[in-house]
């Protein structure tokens, strides 16, 4: 571990500090690279990965064998923050001694720092078992997309009394369990808030209002790479499909009329090996 990784110690400093944590989905190398050099803390392999790069319709089919692949090419460009790799649907849910073994791979396989769960009072048992084996953990609740069928869809989650309380309960729990931070993912600005100010751990929302001690976005739709998606919280920082569209376009046009490669583009050989050439 170098001496200027950003660790779990760091990130529960910042919300000491009032320090606002940033964090980013990554699903590969040359993302993380840019990602790390323009400073965000924390960077996660969401299982987004499977809407995202992998062409599912949800996070649902997203194996644990995918998941190590990405988180070994995101920590292979990531040298300064902290990496947190998602854990998938059924990876954790099953049992404890498999939630602990799947948890571990991560940290021994992929040179993740901190593994993602989400859920509950239900998952306490395996966030105490991973944090007692020293894997940091962080909780996820609110819309917590691998309950989407149980959910009934993609809405909003704690709008009314029993439910926000609930999701108070269950962030108590997930802190008493041992978790570093937790994502609050489309709740209510307030009940997020409230969560924030009830808990020590810091808090990361997407969906969730400015009262978090930290914000989690994923990267493409923040670059605006995926037309067509656009929840209510999403901000897009750029359009880059239209950018990656049109040099696309650019290219075909200029190879088709023999414009690319140009001279400048293009190899030679020395004449004197030219002429030798029959
Ligand atoms: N590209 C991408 N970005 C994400 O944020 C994301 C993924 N993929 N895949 C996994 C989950 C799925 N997510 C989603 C998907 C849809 C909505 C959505 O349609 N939200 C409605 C809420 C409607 C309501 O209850 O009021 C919205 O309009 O915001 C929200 C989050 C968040 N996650
Ligand atoms: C949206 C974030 C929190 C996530 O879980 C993911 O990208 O998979
Ligand atoms: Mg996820």
């Amino acid at each position: 571990m170098s001496n200027n990784r950003i660790t779990t110690a760091t990130i529960r400093e910042k919300k000491s500090k009032g320090e606002v944590i940033t964090m980013l989905t990554a699903y590969d190398a040359a993302f993380a690279r840019l990602l790390d050099d323009a400073g965000v803390d924390m960077l996660l392999v969401g299982d987004s990965v499977g809407n995202v790069m992998l062409g599912y319709d949800s996070t649902l089919p997203v194996t644990m064998e995918e998941m190590l692949h990405h988180a070994r090419a995101v920590c292979r460009g990531a040298s300064h923050c902290l990496v947190v790799a998602d854990m998938p649907f059924m990876s954790y849910q099953v049992s404890v001694e498999e939630a602990l073994r799947n948890a571990g791979r991560f940290l021994k396989e992929t040179g993740a720092q901190a593994v993602k769960l989400e859920g509950g009072k239900e998952v306490t048992p395996a966030v105490k078992a991973m944090t007692s084996a020293g894997i940091p953990v962080v909780g996820h609740l609110g819309l917590t997309p691998q309950s989407v069928h149980q959910l009934g869809g993609f809405k909003v989650q704690g709008k009314d009394v029993a439910a926000a309380q609930r999701l108070l309960e269950d962030a108590r729990m997930i802190e008493a369990a041992g978790a570093f931070a937790l994502v609050l993912e489309c709740v209510p600005a307030q009940l997020a808030s409230k969560v924030s100010q009830a808990l020590s751990i810091p808090t990361i929302g997407i969906g969730a209002g400015n009262g978090c001690d930290g914000q989690v976005l994923v990267t493409h739709d923040l670059l605006g790479l995926l037309p067509g998606f656009k929840p209510k919280f999403v901000k897009a920082y750029r359009t880059l499909h239209t950018e990656v569209s049109a040099a696309v376009r650019e290219y075909i046009e200029e190879v088709r009329t023999r414009q690319y490669p140009a001279p400048e583009h293009s190899l030679n050989m020395a004449d004197d090996v030219l002429e030798k050439l029959y």
